[in-house]
């Protein structure tokens, strides 16, 4: 039996199983599921594999998903100016082609996949190895296509242990050496049990471990989310496209989707707003010097990570040697204590649009 037909199979067991059962199958899923996902955690490397790895480029990555023919390469090529094929067949694209777009002078790596296809676990599941490594995800769907759609890429994505505008699960899982399984929580368990939760333990051969719940609404998946520890969470945007072709009324309709940006790739309508979320989204946070005696540079920012975007990150991003020769960074902007700027060390944590000025030692 391959490692698909396996899933499946426990997938279909779960259709009718008890609390401690059910939890001993979403573990062994989830086991299962390792075995297609061959990339280390974190990410950062390509996909693996001919033809899915490309240089990285830019501050940021967002990857176009979607069922092939649903405009990924149209949107890219104009996006960009980079050159992808488009046509009305099926699988035109069979490579990552890579292109970049300058957002709010942030130069972000915009990534084509090729059409994802349903339950796809060989060569073709690529796409979805490198859309682990990808700052957000563009989930493109065609307007005119069976809204379930949405639901299967989202469960491909799912598969390769990739979470959605997720974030980690408030669970602590932490071995010890005796003692068996301790289980605590700070809310009230709704959508898991003791039972469940024990059977998962076991199902990984924990047996000696404290627990702690403090996720409201924890699930069964939550605790193998953790467990597991291999889980992206990456935000998503669901890109709606071709509404070229449908009526006012049915566009009010698919506007009710959640983190959903419908506009025609073709038309050029509303892209802007898509832009507009991307940037939201990669929540990037952009830095002006200021040299001495100088007004700050506007035209080209430092860009940072949320999470990375110390003094010490700002003045690594300009070069490597800066960090060590800093006296004191001056700030201005919504970081800072006072409108006048404030004098700070290495660790000060940047916010979006601040002017840093660097004094040497
Ligand atoms: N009406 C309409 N057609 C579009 C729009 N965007 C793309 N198309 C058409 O949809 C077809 C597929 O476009 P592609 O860009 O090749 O789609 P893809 O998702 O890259 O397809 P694969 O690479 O095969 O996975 C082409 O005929 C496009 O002209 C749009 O906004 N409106
Ligand atoms: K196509
Ligand atoms: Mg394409």
């Amino acid at each position: 039996m391959t490692t698909v037909q396996k899933i499946k199979e426990v997938e279909d067991e779960m259709n009718k199983a008890t609390s401690y059962h059910l939890g001993q199958l979403k573990a062994k899923l989830a086991k299962l599921r390792r075995e297609l996902i061959s990339t280390p955690s974190g990410g950062g490397g390509g996909g693996g594999g001919v033809g899915f790895d490309v240089a990285r480029t830019g501050v940021a990555s967002v990857g176009f998903v979607g069922f092939p023919s649903v405009g990924k390469s149209t949107l890219m090529s104009k996006l960009t100016g980079t050159h992808s094929e488009v046509s009305a067949i099926d699988f035109t694209t069979l490579t990552t082609v890579p292109g970049t777009l300058k957002v709010h002078g942030a130069p972000i790596q915009i990534l084509d996949l090729p059409g994802i296809i349903e339950g796809a676990n060989d060569g073709r599941g690529r796409g979805r190895q490198v859309a682990r490594t990808c700052n957000l995800i563009f989930i493109i769907l065609d307007v005119l296509k069976p809204l379930g759609d949405k639901k299967i890429i989202e469960s491909e994505l799912e598969g390769f242990g990739i979470r959605l505008n997720k974030k980690p699960p408030a669970i602590i899982v932490r071995k010890k050496d005796k003692g068996g399984i301790a289980i605590t929580n700070t809310v009230p368990l709704t959508n898991i049990d003791h039972e469940e939760i024990h059977a998962i333990c076991s199902e990984y051969k924990l047996n000696n471990a404290d627990i702690a719940i403090r996720q409201p609404g924890a699930t069964a998946d939550d605790l193998v989310d953790v467990i597991e520890g291999n889980r992206i969470y990456v935000p998503a945007i669901y890109v709606l496209n071709k509404i070229d072709v449908i009526s006012i009324e049915e566009l009010d309709l698919i506007y009710k989707i959640p983190h959903s940006v419908p506009i025609s790739s073709n038309e050029w309508l509303n892209v802007d707003e898509l832009i507009e979320k991307m940037w939201e989204a990669l929540d990037l946070v952009r830095v002006y010097t200021k040299p001495r005696g100088l007004a700050p540079d506007y035209s080209a920012p430092v860009v940072l990570k949320r999470g990375k975007c110390t003094v010490e990150d700002f003045c690594n991003a300009i070069h490597k040697e800066i960090a060590k020769q800093l006296k004191y960074a001056m700030v201005w902007g919504a970081s800072a204590k006072h409108a006048r700027g404030q004098k700070v060390g290495l660790d000060h944590i940047l916010e979006d649009e601040d002017v840093v000025h660097i004094a040497k030692k």
